[in-house]
């Protein structure tokens, strides 16, 4: 059989390596879509306010695993978010105890909730000597807030004012370079040491930034980074199924209401939980490259993280699947990616 006949397809299960699982409602809302597929997800910590401290991040793992059926075979990763304060005590703390996995750079203002992100790297300097000593993983929004630079340039900018330095800085620091969207991206990973790996979302390898105003405005393609040209889109797909580990899954689901997100000033963030690995399994199907599927979805980023593979299986199958066109009512629903599409793969469950 070649590999577009393959109708069934039976693969570890897969963790999402970056995920917004909000809080309160939203939380109950979301976090089975995530749970129902991934067996570990690295949780994002931008809450307001954000996720610094060690108790904090128990807390909140607390109230996900609340959000789930008793018993969910399902792990949050916990992160911390990293202030021009931070305390490199109690980052080591926290990680030493097993509550926080990683922890994640937000420049001030980058994105949604990053309003107490970092001004300057050189503010965490003692933050990140004490994480590169420890092995403890930094995470990445690889965006400069720079008004001056072009909203399309800031990732690749970026690269060059900060990702550069950080990478000569801390040469044993284990850096993930998160949701990456631009071919330039994509080099500097490839080029850089084993240390350093990227998390690439579904909608980045399935939309360029035409998406955004096909017709019209789309607030529900609109996500941050934003999505660049085609010639970035295809960069990352070649990533995705080059079979390097440096590339792993991580969805960056960012549910945000209806109404927070069909506004004169939208939020930025794509919902794509609930069909998150058909997502993906259509673009390995695209690209012939199913076989690597599992490499991107179940290997690369345990292995990165130096955490065991999950043992267990899921299965997948060639069938069409109609998304939603929401999910909830007026205001108050969410979006999914995909919406009222007809998608190819359909998660099936435990192998
Ligand atoms: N990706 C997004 O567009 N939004 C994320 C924040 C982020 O990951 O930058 C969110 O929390 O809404
Ligand atoms: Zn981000
Ligand atoms: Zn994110």
């Amino acid at each position: 059989m070649t590999a577009n006949e393959t109708t069934r397809l039976v693969i570890r299960r897969p963790d999402d390596w970056h995920v917004h699982l909000r809080d309160g409602e939203m939380l109950a809302r979301v976090a089975g879509h995530t749970a129902r597929q991934f067996a570990r997800a690295i949780v994002m910590p931008n809450l307001a306010p954000p996720i610094t401290t060690v108790e904090a991040a128990i807390a909140y793992r607390a109230r996900i695993m609340a959000a789930l059926p008793a018993n969910a075979p399902f792990t949050p990763l916990m992160t911390s978010y990293l202030t021009d304060g931070a305390d490199p005590a109690e980052l080591e703390k926290g990680f030493a105890e097993g509550v926080f996995t990683a922890a994640k750079l937000y420049p001030a203002h980058a994105t949604t909730n990053a309003a107490h992100g970092v001004t300057d790297v050189k503010n965490i300097h003692a933050a990140l000597a004490a994480m590169e000593k420890i092995g403890m993983p930094l995470l990445v929004h690889g965006e400069v807030t720079d008004p001056d630079v072009d909203i399309f340039d800031r990732e690749a900018v970026f690269i060059d004012r900060t990702m550069t330095g950080l990478v000569r800085d801390f040469p044993g620091l284990k850096i993930v370079f998160e949701h990456i969207t631009t071919a330039e991206a994509v080099g500097f990973v490839m080029e850089s040491g084993p240390l350093i790996g990227a998390t690439i979302t579904p909608q980045h390898l399935i939309i360029n930034r035409n998406a955004i105003f096909a017709g019209g405005i789309r607030p529900h393609a609109y996500c941050l980074p934003v999505a660049k040209r085609e010639k970035h889109r295809l960069a990352l797909r070649a990533a995705a199924v080059s079979a390097s580990p440096k590339f792993f899954l991580g969805t960056d689901s960012a549910p945000h209401v209806v109404a927070r997100k069909e506004i004169a000033c939208g939020c930025a963030g794509i919902f794509n939980a609930p069909f998150a690995i058909e997502s993906y399994a259509t673009v390995f199907d695209e690209e012939n490259a199913l076989d690597r599927l599992e490499a991107f979805a179940s290997e690369n980023g345990p292995r990165f993280y130096g955490l065991p593979l999950n043992e267990d299986r899921i299965t997948i199958e060639r069938t069409t699947v109609t998304v939603p066109a929401a999910i909830g009512e007026g205001g108050d629903a969410l979006v999914p990616f995909h919406a009222g599409e007809t998608l190819q793969w359909r998660f099936v469950g435990a192998a």
